[in-house]
């Protein structure tokens, strides 16, 4: 290869587009043995009700609405009723018990192949958690949002859609500047077949208005099981041969970060995270698409591969962050200023700085400080928002997301 400046931007831009896309939601229908869409229910004065999904008329549809509390949802940590944001009724899981039954339905098994792309599939548990019963009326909507994450491991949100009447109540999905409408009053071709929808809780959707009929869901909550920690997911289904090879040929050129240094990688999804507390570390066998991906590449290559937080230091110059490998908890500061008081080094500990190159500059020695190479962008201020952001359901008093990144060693001697 040659090896002017301009031959390793080019080269690095393979290896940028060789992040392949995965899919971040997996969506289909299924049809249920018809007892699987009965219901019952305990109205506001406790009386039991029984409801068949594909069966039931407007007037019952009508009953269970009533039955149902205002939808709420988290705000800055708080829950907050606002029917300018959400405007549905739920019911909490100790208030119904349906029959449909998630494991015998095969959802997770036709899914998670898709969506985590692992082939450590059948080592690699999930635990589901029934969440809520969801019902729209009429102008019922949900605005954009994305899930709550109930704990580290939380990673997905599946959403079943009963065959009730409706029209509209579409779910629009959006990742990394891809959108999927998801339509569910369209879907099942007949009243014992319900839709579903599996995807990270991290994306962004939007319930849109209803527009007749009653739109009738049940959410769940998508954990990896304890035990999975042991068997973490691999790449098999997905190929990850352009992007080790873009990267093999840049690491094995001796003028490539010819002082060594990081590559550094954006990653594509928002992890949770307790502020102050969770150390990077224990996201690594948690990461989700193409983020994955990346990691696997690397590993590959035998480079050694962390996840950490990265900050532009706001000294005004370019190219300069802070890395960090624990999920500070940067709510209380606005700008994080460059030196003394406020500063990051202050701020977060064990926070080091380090400076972005590329094949420009890559060969200026200083002995002070290392070198990052971004191959994926970073996120801007490397996605650690400081701001609330506005999660979907019920507010969570511990976790946030918060957006890192993967850094690989590059050793030259
Ligand atoms: O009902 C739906 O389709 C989605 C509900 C939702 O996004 C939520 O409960 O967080
Ligand atoms: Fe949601």
């Amino acid at each position: 290869m040659s090896d002017t400046s301009s031959d390793f931007a080019k080269k690095i831009e393979q290896a940028r587009l060789a992040v392949q896309k995965t899919s971040a939601w997996v969506s289909g229908t299924v049809k249920l043995p018809p007892q699987s869409l009965h219901m019952f229910y305990l109205d506001k004065e406790n009386q039991p009700h029984f409801l068949n999904l594909s069966t039931a008329t407007p007037e019952q549809l009508d009953v269970l609405t009533a039955a149902c509390d205002p939808a709420t949802f988290g705000r800055a940590n708080e829950d907050v009723l606002d029917e300018s944001y959400r405007k549905a009724g739920k019911m909490d899981a100790e208030k119904f018990a349906s029959k449909f039954n998630l494991e015998t339905s095969r959802i997770l098994p036709t899914v998670l192949p898709q969506l985590l792309v692992g082939s450590g599939k059948n080592d690699h548990e999930v635990e589901a958690e029934l969440y809520k019963l969801n019902v729209y009326g009429e102008g019922g909507f949900f605005r954009a949002h994305k899930d709550t994450p109930r704990s580290e491991k939380m990673f997905g949100s599946l959403v079943v859609v009963f065959p009730t009447p409706h029209t509209g109540g579409h779910l629009a999905l959006r990742k990394n500047g891809e959108e999927f409408t998801f339509k569910s009053d369209d879907l099942p071709g007949s009243r014992d077949e319900i839709a579903y929808i599996v995807f990270f809780s991290d994306v962004e959707h939007e319930v849109l208005p209803v527009t007749s009929g009653h739109r009738i869901t049940l959410t769940y909550n998508l954990y990896h099981a304890d035990k999975s920690t042991k068997a973490p997911l691999t790449l098999r289904n997905h190929d990850i041969t352009p992007l080790k090879d873009a990267l093999s040929q840049l690491i094995n050129s001796p003028k490539f970060m010819p002082n060594g240094g990081y590559l550094g990688f954006g990653l594509r999804y928002d992890y949770p995270v307790v502020l102050g507390k969770t150390k990077f570390s224990e996201l690594k066998d948690l990461l989700k698409g193409e983020d994955l991906m990346v990691q696997t590449a690397c590993e590959a290559l035998n480079l050694d591969v962390s996840i950490r937080g990265a900050l532009p230091d706001s000294t005004g110059e370019d190219g300069h962050q802070a890395l960090f490998d624990y999920a500070a908890d940067l709510s209380g500061w606005g700008e994080i200023e460059p030196e003394g008081d406020g500063s990051w080094a202050e701020i977060i500990k064990g926070a080091k700085r380090i400076d972005e190159v590329g094949p420009e500059n890559w060969d200026v020695e200083d002995e002070r400080r290392e070198h990052i190479l971004w191959v994926t962008p970073l996120a801007e201020y490397g996605g650690y928002k400081m701001s609330y952001i506005t999660y979907g359901n019920e507010a969570s008093l511990a976790f946030e997301y918060v957006r890192t990144c993967l850094v690989a060693k590059l050793q030259r001697e």
